[in-house]
């Protein structure tokens, strides 16, 4: 091909590019919300997520800051509806009913929220959020998230929280009874201490007390914490990836016992109790996140953008409402995502559903080649589906129960398959960083 050819394939490719945005987000007009509330009481041994331990909390200056972020980035969106709220953390338990109240009154003013739109709450279990969860119901919460992480007083104390295992059931008991059959539990396993029978009679008491929805959290020793520091001291030890792994399997098999419906690698439901907020994610939807450190995926439709950016908010509280105040939001990166990268992330969230990546849903993001074009002609593809670990069949790609388990080791080999085709085929466009 001569050089104007080339340029003019690339051209046409790049069109091509912008009509599949265009239709694609012509079809999601929705979008989901996540609000975060960054302050903490203390800091757990396990945890690197982006939380504040404040000497004081300027509630109305928070409040204000999320509020006025939220409309920036809904006009920026111009969004028409919102699917679902999220209220995490941070402990957003700690943050006042007032303040829910009145970023739920943002969100209905700026877009649709339906009546029976899911609402979450992330409710720490300490004595300080208790007594409010009324209130945080009058405010608009229709779902409480439980971080329950564990019913033993001993791995409570090793993980740093400011709860035991009788305020835990406390919480969750009144959560239950505000909000029924909208209640999950976050609980962690694979914890210093804990052997496969401990694990398993300490599952058997939470599904003696937990409401619909059951998330299951392997631990990760995180870089920086002190939980990370004292394991590699020797002053602590985590049990071996086969007793994990052990430990994982009997906790799928007694909870599917229990008529919970296993959808996703860490989440369980009953009677369809699923999160629809984090389906959206993985289900690689757009999302907008409010809030120090908070990320997002959307089209910013108002800057006249047809790509989807991944944006990230800055990321210490101060410093952010500091930009919001002056310059209505806290986004402190925006990054066009090239179409390689939406397939991927597509690709990775999909797989984590125990449905898969439909093949209708593929096509959404990936008109021009199908999972089999991309996958079929892969023999390490071909030796995952021989081993019973994966299933490309006529209803899409999905991992096998066992391959639910290994995920972490199937997802490189799809995507080394899925970048070679991909630069196989065509010129891929460079990421650009708007701003
Ligand atoms: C966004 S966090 C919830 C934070 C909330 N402030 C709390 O402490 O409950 C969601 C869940 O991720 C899990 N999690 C957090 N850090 C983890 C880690 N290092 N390893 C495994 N699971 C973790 C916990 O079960 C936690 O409840
Ligand atoms: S309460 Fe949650 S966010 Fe805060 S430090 Fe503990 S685990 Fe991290």
């Amino acid at each position: 091909l001569t050089h104007t050819e080339r340029e003019r394939e690339r051209e046409r490719e790049r069109e091509r590019e912008r009509e599949r945005e265009r239709e694609r987000e012509r079809e999601s007009s929705c979008i989901s919300l996540f609000e975060k509330w960054p302050y903490c009481l203390k800091r757990c041994s396990y945890c690197n997520f982006n939380k504040y331990i404040p000497r004081s909390v300027n509630h109305v200056l928070m409040t204000e800051c999320l509020q006025k972020e939220t409309r920036t980035l809904l006009q920026l969106s111009q969004v028409s509806k919102i699917t679902s709220v999220f209220f995490g953390g941070g402990t957003p338990s700690l943050a006042q009913p007032s303040t829910i109240a009145a970023l739920i009154g943002t969100v209905s003013k700026h877009a649709q929220l339906s009546a029976d739109a899911e609402v979450t709450l992330e409710v720490n279990p300490t004595p300080a959020g208790k007594a409010r969860l009324r209130d945080f119901v009058a405010a608009g919460i229709n779902r409480f998230s439980i971080g329950t992480q564990s019913l033993c007083d001993a791995s409570l104390r090793v993980l740093g929280r400011d709860h035991n295992a009788l305020q835990a059931l406390q919480t969750l008991s009144e959560a239950r009874t505000l909000c029924p059959g909208r209640v999950s539990v976050d609980v962690m396993f694979g914890l210093p201490g804990q052997s496969v029978e401990s694990w398993e009679s300490e599952l058997e008491e939470v599904l003696s007390v937990c409401d619909d929805h059951v998330s299951l959290y392997q631990l990760t020793l995180e870089r920086g914490t002190s939980l990370f520091r004292q394991v590699k001291l020797g002053e602590l030890s985590v049990p071996s990836d086969d007793i994990t792994a052990t430990m994982y399997r009997s906790a799928r098999k007694r909870l599917e016992k229990a008529g919970f419906l296993q959808y996703e690698v860490s989440n369980f439901a009953k009677d369809n109790a699923v999160s629809a907020h984090n389906i959206g994610y993985w289900k690689a939807q757009q999302y907008i996140g409010i809030g120090p450190g908070a990320h997002s995926r959307f089209v910013p439709l108002a800057l006249g953008g047809v790509h989807r950016e991944a944006r990230t908010q800055t990321l210490e509280p101060d410093v952010w409402m500091w930009e919001v105040w002056h310059h209505g939001h806290g986004t402190r990166r925006r990054m066009q995502l090239s179409h390689l990268g939406q397939l991927e992330e597509v690709l990775v969230m999909g797989l984590r559903m125990t449905e898969g990546i439909s093949h209708q849903h593929w096509k959404m993001f990936s008109p021009e080649a199908n999972l089999q074009d991309i996958l079929g002609m892969c023999s390490d593809v071909e030796e995952l589906q021989k081993k019973g670990l994966l299933i490309l069949d006529e209803r899409g790609l999905r991992c096998s129960w066992d391959g639910m388990a290994l995920l972490d080791s199937i997802l490189p080999v799809l995507l080394l398959s899925l970048e070679t085709l991909f630069h196989m085929c065509r010129p891929a466009p460079s990421p650009a960083t708007v701003d």
